[in-house]
């Protein structure tokens, strides 16, 4: 007998199609091989078709296969959105090889931590990556091959995609020779992605094939889905690096979308290109949607091709929405709800049914739950608690790391997200808190404990704690109280730049530094960071 309170997912309306998520892939590229463009450059206006990506990410698995690389490898990617983004990412799911995508924008520390979990062999990376990739792989044996994606020609010995695939495929290799492999895709690894999780330091979250399929039946489905008619253009801000990049982007091709693509939010650019290309739909992270309620430059393009605008990733005030909609005279938002730990969203505004300040329902072949982590009932409307999901859908759990796992997923499987949040009557949920102490800065991840342990290595600090202060723009801002080693000095901005020095400008100190004589721990020396939210509750605002 299930357990009361359940909230299950609408009845699908659609399978999940059998065969890998590779399989899948294939089997669409190959369908829509005579689309001209399959992603965009914004930017550049450079453009790759569904042809070029099925032809290169098929030399591309045939030359790792051929290298020598089987399952028990992994393939790095490192890259900022770019049109070749997903070549080396195909080729590996066609083989059942995890991939692992790292953040361009990390730092030589943050980048050796990361691949130092998922251990890649080869490394693909863009132009713009190359020196840090290069620096990193010094001092990491594991990496044995680094291949340029988006170069024509070598760079200083290290080969491009182009001279990585002569030697393995000449000019008659035909893409239909190539045939992903067959493994069962509940068990097999597709990807390795990074997330904090509720607590600690980044860790690998593991991805099945099955859960790319589920995902792929989501963005199949004409009331959960962005698009659904082959060839519709939209526009993607989102970091393919990123859970919500890779996973939307992935399923955009298994319906033949055209992604028009941006590197990063530039307002008049990102206006100019909805103008040009007359977008009907943008993906974008809340800080977006504040621009758009607000910027005076919305009202100089126009923006009258869009009829859909998608959000998520990160709380959304519902006065935010509601100004957005009205300015864009549209019926509605579309907010979309996941965790990198669910591969992608599992709650989504149904079109025909959205509620303004809701992410949404749960999906075809998702269950949810809102947990009462006191007695372990599950609630039923209006009543808040922990928000758990249980799918196919869900990770298999953190790589290497099955405390970390056990952690997360209950011993019913039964992941449990770290948001406080509830239903409505019809089934519509609502955020309203964060269990965990993860910190979301424009969407990014931001772990407090990596900021902490960094600000423990200042000779002059003796104790760190970190929180998310509450900004209109970013969501939340990473700040930090800080206890000084008795007899030393250091000013706020001492503190900011030691760690800007080492982290991703998403992770800087933002939301200030303030000086404290001890940190808020309970008996146990854990930290208490509701007491550390009240010490910048209580701040002076800044003048
Ligand atoms: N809509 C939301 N409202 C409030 N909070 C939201 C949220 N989405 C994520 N979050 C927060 O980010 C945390 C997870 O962060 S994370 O690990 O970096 N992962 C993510 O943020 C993540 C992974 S996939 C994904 C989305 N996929 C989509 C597909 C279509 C669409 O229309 C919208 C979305 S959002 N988001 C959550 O636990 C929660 O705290």
């Amino acid at each position: 007998m299930e357990e009361e309170n359940i909230r299950h997912g609408e009845r699908p309306r659609d399978i999940v199609h059998p065969g890998s998520a590779g399989q899948q892939l294939y089997q669409s590229l190959y369908k829509f091989a005579s689309f001209p463009e399959a992603i965009i450059d914004a930017h550049t206006n450079e453009v790759i078709s569904y042809a070029q990506i099925f032809e290169t990410s098929c030399r591309l698995a045939v030359s790792i296969e051929q290298y020598g690389l089987n399952e028990n490898n992994v393939v790095g990617v490192c890259s900022e959105n770019n049109i070749n983004f997903f070549n080396p990412v195909l080729a590996a799911l066609y083989l059942g090889i995890p991939v692992a995508t790292s953040n361009d924008m990390y730092t030589d520390g943050e980048l050796t931590g990361h691949l130092n979990i998922s251990k890649p062999t080869i490394m693909f990376s863009s132009k713009k990556a190359l020196p840090l990739i290069l620096r990193v792989q010094q001092n990491l044996s594991f990496i044995k091959k680094v291949v340029v994606i988006d170069s024509m020609y070598d760079i200083n010995g290290v080969e491009c995609v182009s001279t990585f695939v002569a030697r393995y495929t000449d000019h008659t290799f035909d893409p239909l020779s190539f045939t992903p492999k067959d493994f069962d895709p509940l068990e097999k690894i597709a990807l390795i992605m990074s997330s904090s999780g509720t607590t600690g330091l980044p860790k690998g979250v593991v991805l099945s094939h099955r859960s790319l399929t589920i995902r792929f039946v989501h963005s199949r489905d004409p009331i959960y889905g962005t698009r659904t008619v082959p060839q519709t253009s939209i526009l993607s801000l989102v970091p393919f690096h990123h859970a919500f990049g890779m996973f939307t982007t992935l399923s955009y091709f298994v319906v033949g979308l055209k992604v028009v693509m941006l590197k990063k939010f530039e307002g008049a650019l990102f206006l100019k290109t909805i103008q040009n290309y007359k977008i009907p739909t943008i993906v974008v992270a809340p800080p977006v949607m504040v621009f758009l309620a607000k910027s005076p430059l919305v009202d100089q393009y126009d923006l009258s091709s869009l009829t859909e605008v998608a959000t998520g990733g990160a709380p959304l005030g519902k006065d935010v929405a509601e100004a957005v909609a009205k300015r864009l005279k549209l019926p509605g938002i579309i907010q979309g709800y996941g965790l990198t730990e669910t591969c992608c969203a599992v709650m989504i505004t149904p079109h025909n049914a959205v509620k303004t300040g809701s992410t949404g329902r749960p999906l075809p072949y998702i269950k949810a739950k809102v947990l009462d982590n006191a007695t372990g009932k599950a609630l039923g409307p209006g009543e808040r608690g922990e928000i758990c999901f249980q799918s196919e859908m869900i990770m298999k759990g953190y790589y290497n790391n099955p405390e970390a796992t056990i952690d997360t997923i209950d011993k019913d499987g039964w992941l449990h997200s770290g948001d406080i949040g509830y239903y409505d009557e019809d089934g519509n949920f609502f955020i309203v808190d964060r269990l965990k102490e993860l910190i979301k800065y424009k969407g990014y991840q931001v772990a407090p404990a990596e900021l902490e342990n960094l600000l423990l290595q200042h000779p002059s600090i003796a104790d760190a704690g970190v929180t998310g202060v509450p900004d209109e723009f970013g969501g939340q801002l990473p700040a930090a109280c800080v206890v000084l080693e008795s007899g030393k000095t250091l000013t706020e901005k001492e503190v900011q730049d030691f760690i800007a020095a080492q982290v991703t400008p998403t992770k800087h100190l933002r939301g200030g530094v303030v000086f404290v004589d001890s940190i808020p721990k309970g008996p146990t020396g854990k930290l208490i960071r509701k007491e550390l939210r009240e010490i910048f509750a209580q701040r002076a605002p800044k003048s």
